[in-house]
């Protein structure tokens, strides 16, 4: 009776979003491709079988708690009216305001969102972070787009979906191919619309209006936290272990060039054009100069003012993820590593630093191999945690310093780190799964102590 209401609940909060979308959004909500939202939940289960919980809460996690998509129009700069598409999924509340990103990509779907909204619930219950799980995201190449376009989007986006977060509701971050300008206009445009100053409805703002040092690097930071947590149990000497990164973004730039700094040899790096290899290593630094610079992955070495441009072999995305080395690490985009190329992975361990890189089945076929996966909701959580100090800050109006970020964003990466790794070890189980048997015990508590909630079985209307 109880989970037959509360779904009865879900379902009239998603069509009351659904009344205001449009027919062709109705038909991707309901979700005619729903592979990678329904491998995503194919981890709870499999967490399931390894935690003692209530039956209404794993119902619950099920299903996303509420979905919004809207149409924005856009006038572009030659006066043409444009309408793009746009989602904002809450998945789950029971442990604070739901907290995700904003994702500006041509593949942007309801079924990505959902997934990455999904992903968020557990990436913040594993590492204790008192929010739920939300995410959102924009069908568009903002390549394409002029400086005036992208603002323009970005305010529209904010206008349609206003009412559906806030800082004690739903809060927005950066993702693929947004950045802190970009926030700084949402979080403008939300205390626009609200007639005050909300800084906390956005993290990941740009440092004059209320954000974080270190959000910037924090995904790259978290993630090298982790792989320094976890390089003496796996016995990996910096000098002698090799390591390939696909993505080099705000998350994967920041990850390799940390690790390259400490010793590894990083000997292949990618963008969404193709990657650069050397076996005897790049010079990581150099080359996001030069990225930052030019848009394009060349390695350039300067010696005072003197800069040369140095031609490395280039490879195709395909190859860099087929290459024999220690550390692989996708930082691109999800289903990445599936059933198709799963058998060709080389690496000993592989860290997630995208969301949801590696597939369900590709998890299996890993495992008989022998590569070892550290999983996205636990490796890339560095960004999520550094938004929850900038939340933080913002509410108390109190800002930290470069090194009181880092130390306590080391903190808690380290510990859940160590933590998730006890369990894995202790049930003999995956790290993902030990990942989210964490986050689930996490988010079982907090529905239990938040009572039956049998209101909704007296209430049924
Ligand atoms: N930015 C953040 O704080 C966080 C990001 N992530 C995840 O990290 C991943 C990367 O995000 P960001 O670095 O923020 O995005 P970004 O927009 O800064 O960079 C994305 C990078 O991926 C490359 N790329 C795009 N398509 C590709 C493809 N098909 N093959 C290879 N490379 C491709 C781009 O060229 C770029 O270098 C995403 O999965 C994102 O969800 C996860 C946690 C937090
Ligand atoms: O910083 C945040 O709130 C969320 C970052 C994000 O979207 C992610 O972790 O996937």
């Amino acid at each position: 009776m109880f989970v037959e209401s509360r779904l009865r609940s879900h379902a009239q909060t998603q069509s009351r979003e659904y009344a205001r979308i449009s027919p062709s959004q109705q038909d991707s909500l309901v979700g005619t491709d729903d592979q990678l939202f329904s491998d995503a939940t194919h981890r709870l289960t499999t967490a399931l079988e390894h935690v003692d919980l209530p039956e209404d809460v794993l119902e619950t996690l099920k299903y996303p708690k509420a979905q919004l998509g809207v149409s924005i129009p856009v006038r572009m700069d030659n006066g043409e009216l444009k309408i793009f598409q746009g989602y904002r999924v809450r998945y789950d509340d029971t442990r604070g305001p739901a907290k995700g990103g904003v994702r500006y990509h041509p593949g942007v779907s309801i079924d990505e969102v959902q997934s990455l909204a999904f992903w968020m619930t557990f990436k913040c219950a594993a590492l204790n972070l008192p929010f739920g799980g939300g995410k959102g995201g924009i069908t568009v190449d903002p390549k394409s787009l002029s400086r005036m376009e992208l603002e323009r989007l970005s305010r529209g986006y904010i206008d349609a979906i206003a009412d559906f977060i806030g800082p004690d509701v739903d809060i927005l971050a950066p993702d693929v191919y947004t950045n802190p300008m970009i926030m700084g206009w949402m979080m403008d445009q939300y205390s626009i619309i609200k007639r005050q100053i909300c800084r906390g409805v956005v993290t990941g703002k740009p440092l004059a209006i209320g954000g974080s040092v270190g959000r910037n690097t924090a995904t790259g930071m978290g993630a090298f936290f982790v792989i320094e947590a976890m390089a003496p149990k796996l016995e990996l000497i910096p000098e002698q272990t090799t390591v390939a990164v696909q993505g080099f973004g705000n998350a994967g730039a920041v990850v390799a060039e940390l690790l390259n700094k400490v010793g590894y040899k990083v000997v292949a790096v990618s963008d969404s054009q193709g990657g650069i290899y050397a076996p005897q290593g790049l010079d990581i630094a150099s080359i996001r100069k030069h990225k930052d610079a030019s848009r394009s992955m060349k390695a350039v070495y300067c010696d005072g003012s003197v800069c040369s441009i140095i031609e490395h072999d280039t490879i195709t995305n395909e190859e860099l993820l087929a290459l024999d080395v220690d550390v692989l690490i996708p930082a691109a985009l999800e289903n990445q590593i599936t059933a198709d190329n799963a058998q060709q992975i080389k690496a000993k361990y592989i860290f997630e630093v995208a969301n949801g890189p590696v597939t369900s089945a590709a998890d299996a076929i890993l495992v008989e191999s022998g590569t070892t996966v550290f999983p996205d909701i636990l490796v890339n959580a560095g960004g999520v945690t550094v938004s929850y100090f900038e939340w933080v800050q913002n509410r108390s109006g109190l800002y930290w310093t470069k090194a009181e970020v880092q130390k306590q964003l080391q903190q808690k990466m380290v510990e859940e780190t160590e933590t998730i790794w006890q369990i894995a070890q202790t049930k003999t189980i995956s790290v993902r799964t030990a990942a989210y048997v964490h986050a689930l015990n996490r988010i079982g508590e907090a529905v239990t102590a938040k009572g039956t909630r049998d209101y909704y079985a007296n209430h049924p209307s």
